[in-house]
């Protein structure tokens, strides 16, 4: 039958591209990732800025999902704690497969080599940032894609999960359609999509057991990290 996006949903999808775009990294933070080379302990602090920062980007784009403040307060942190690191694998790996200016992605990809991160959490990273790349999303996916993300009914200790469901649901149907019209030839291009969710919890995982490692090792973390992280 005939995909067509409502105006409604136009209007949603608007707002929610706006917000996305609207807070991004401040350049001077992302430009420090371009100084010469540091050693991992450096490598390290440089990350955790740039994760401090991020995290400070995805409250923001957080409020402006249309329907998130009118959500019960507690169960507003209890989304974005358990959403963050995933939000954060989706953003930063849309960063790797955007054609960041020349030079960028390499540098951003050696730090995070090079930043005391355990190798066996490498590989599912960067494979996760090459399947990103490899969808080739618009703007308007991936921003709707972490509004997903984000609205999750199923994080630990949300009351009123059937009130986030509502929301994602409405995001999923504008998502539905928006891939429909985006990429006509490729059918299962939604299903990709939602399965790269899947992916996200599994990474979700490891970065739990990445943060146990960093604070056997002694690294040190900003206040908002161990906020949204619940650790020390
Ligand atoms: C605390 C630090 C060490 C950390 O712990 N886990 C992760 C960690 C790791 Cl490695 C991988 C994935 C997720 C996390 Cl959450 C990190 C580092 O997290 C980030 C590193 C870089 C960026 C980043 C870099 C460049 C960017 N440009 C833009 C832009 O909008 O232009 C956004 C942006 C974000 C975001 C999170």
């Amino acid at each position: 039958e005939k995909v067509e996006i409502n105006r409604e949903q136009r209007a949603l999808m608007k707002a929610i591209v706006d917000a996305y775009n609207r807070h991004q990294i401040p350049q001077d933070v992302a430009k420090k990732l371009l100084q010469d080379q540091y050693s991992p302990e450096e490598n390290f602090l440089l990350l955790t800025e740039m994760a401090t920062s991020q995290v400070q980007v995805l409250v923001e784009f957080t409020k402006n999902i249309p329907g998130f403040l009118s959500l019960d307060r507690e169960d507003q942190i209890a989304l974005l704690k358990g959403s963050a690191v995933e939000a954060m694998f989706l953003r930063s790996a849309q960063v790797f497969s955007r054609k960041m200016p020349t030079g960028h992605t390499d540098v951003l990809e050696e730090r995070v080599r090079k930043s005391g991160i355990p190798d066996e959490f490498m590989t599912p990273m960067f494979n996760f940032y090459k399947s990103i790349g490899e969808l080739h999303m618009v703007q308007e996916e991936q921003a709707i894609l972490t509004a997903i993300t984000i609205l999750t009914p199923d994080r630990p200790y949300v009351k009123d999960p059937q009130a986030v469901e509502r929301l994602q649901e409405t995001m999923l149907d504008v998502l539905r359609k928006l891939c429909v019209l985006q990429h006509p030839q490729e059918q299962q291009y939604f299903a990709r999509l939602l399965g790269r969710l899947t992916e996200l919890r599994t990474l979700s995982h490891y970065h739990s057991e990445m943060l146990a490692s960093w604070r056997m090792n002694d690294h040190k973390f900003t206040p908002l990290l161990c906020e949204i992280w619940d650790v020390q």
